[in-house]
């Protein structure tokens, strides 16, 4: 991957490529950086690449000299234009990882009042902020975003699975981390720790994430997936019909696709469809499949329906999501039946709102549609 890093100082930047990791990755090929001098690309002698803002105000950076530095790199690829400003949308682990998947970045560092909002409208493809403060100048930003990428490459950060366990990677916090000696200033490390026990630890490790997650930052939970996270299974039960038996395929693939431990099949009536339920397990009535869930996971499940219709005391998603990994039990999600039945809403510990598209209608979305959102909302990871 290559940044080039457009400065009206490149000392700053070419002494924090000659001290990181990030430099050192630099120099052993694993990425490249370019630091270019915006004076380079100014008219004459003196070498002008700021000026008086129109109508009063401080210096900013001249339109063309950036024009033409990003032009020259644009000479030989097609590069990603990222400006950090403050006014830019606030960068966030998911953003990295987008900007880690393109091949060349050209990173524009601002100073004085910012640059000439004709060179943002003209060559700028992503603003950047790194919160709601404002520095001097786009060096330290540029160098942020530099090396929030490149710990994504390969062979950039020595252990790979460091970065993975790292917050924010699937989203949640990081654990807390402890290292020798073991007891500091009478504070000992907690003690599994210090056992072998690889399975107990990692366990330990995944609940700790979730309850400082939870403390600190309830607003991440959201955009986490909660699998990796439960000590329990996840399973969808489908409440059958006929439109569900149809789709019972595309059910069967999201299951499978958002890691569900198993998809059960019921039938409100009694009467076993065993034929239709090809890869789902299933179970004559509801409430004798999550006894069977009960049984294997050695506790009851915490029950969440999902009706098409409001019912009172629903909750949001984002809120169930965040109860649902405090209380870390097994999970049935219910898919009640399509029309004219509701979901018997007592069977459930929590109904959560009807998931309703622009339209406002959930009736337009299919069965697999619906349980393909909800999924993705509690299972997949942003
Ligand atoms: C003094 S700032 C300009 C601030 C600008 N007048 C404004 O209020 O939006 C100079 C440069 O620092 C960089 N910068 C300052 N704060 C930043 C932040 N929070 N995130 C990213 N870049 C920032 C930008 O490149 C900006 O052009």
């Amino acid at each position: 991957m290559r940044f080039t890093v457009v400065t009206a100082f490149p000392d700053f930047v070419e002494a924090f490529l000659s001290t990181s990791v990030i430099g050192r990755a630099a120099s052993s090929g694993a990425l490249s950086v370019d630091v270019v001098d915006l004076r380079d690309y100014a008219d004459g002698d003196y070498g002008q690449i700021d000026d008086y803002v129109f109508g009063g105000g401080g210096m900013l950076l001249m339109a063309e000299p950036l024009g033409r530095a990003v032009e020259a790199a644009r000479a030989t690829s097609n590069p990603y234009v990222v400006y950090p400003s403050p006014q830019g949308a606030v960068l966030h682990q998911e953003m990295v990882e987008t900007l880690a998947g393109k091949e060349h970045l050209v990173l524009i560092c601002g100073r004085y009042e910012g640059v000439d909002e004709r060179f943002t409208e003209a060559f700028v493809d992503l603003e950047v902020s790194l919160g709601d403060f404002v520095l001097t100048g786009g060096e330290l930003p540029a160098m942020v975003l530099i090396d929030a990428v490149a710990r994504l490459l390969p062979g950039v950060v020595g252990r790979e699975e460091a970065v993975e366990e790292d917050s924010f990677y699937r989203g949640m916090l990081d654990t807390p981390h402890y290292t020798r000696p073991a007891l500091w200033r009478g504070r000992p490390v907690p003690e599994l720790l210090v056992g072998g026990d690889h399975g107990a630890i990692g366990r330990w490790r995944r609940r700790q994430a979730v309850e400082r997650t939870l403390r600190r930052r309830p607003d991440v939970v959201a955009r986490a997936s909660m699998i990796p996270y439960m000590s329990h299974g996840a399973y969808v039960l489908i409440l059958a019909d006929g439109e569900k038996e149809r789709e019972l395929p595309l059910l069967s693939r999201a299951c499978e696709s958002y890691g569900v431990t198993r998809l059960l099949w019921a039938s409100p009536s009694g009467e076993s469809r065993r034929s239709a339920a090809g890869s789902a397990k299933t179970f004559p009535s509801p409430e004798k499949a999550l006894r069977w869930i009960g049984a294997r996971e050695k506790k009851a499940p915490f029950v969440v329906g999902l009706s098409r219709e409001r019912v009172e005391g629903a909750l949001h998603w984002s809120q169930l999501k965040r109860e649902l990994l405090e209380k870390d039990l097994p999970l049935a999600f219910v898919l009640g039946p399509t029309e004219g039945e509701t979901l018997e809403i007592e069977r459930c510990d929590a109904v959560l709102q009807p998931i309703r598209g622009g339209s406002g209608d959930p009736g337009s979305l299919s069965s697999a549609g619906l349980l393909s959102v909800l999924l993705d909302r509690f299972f997949g990871w942003r």
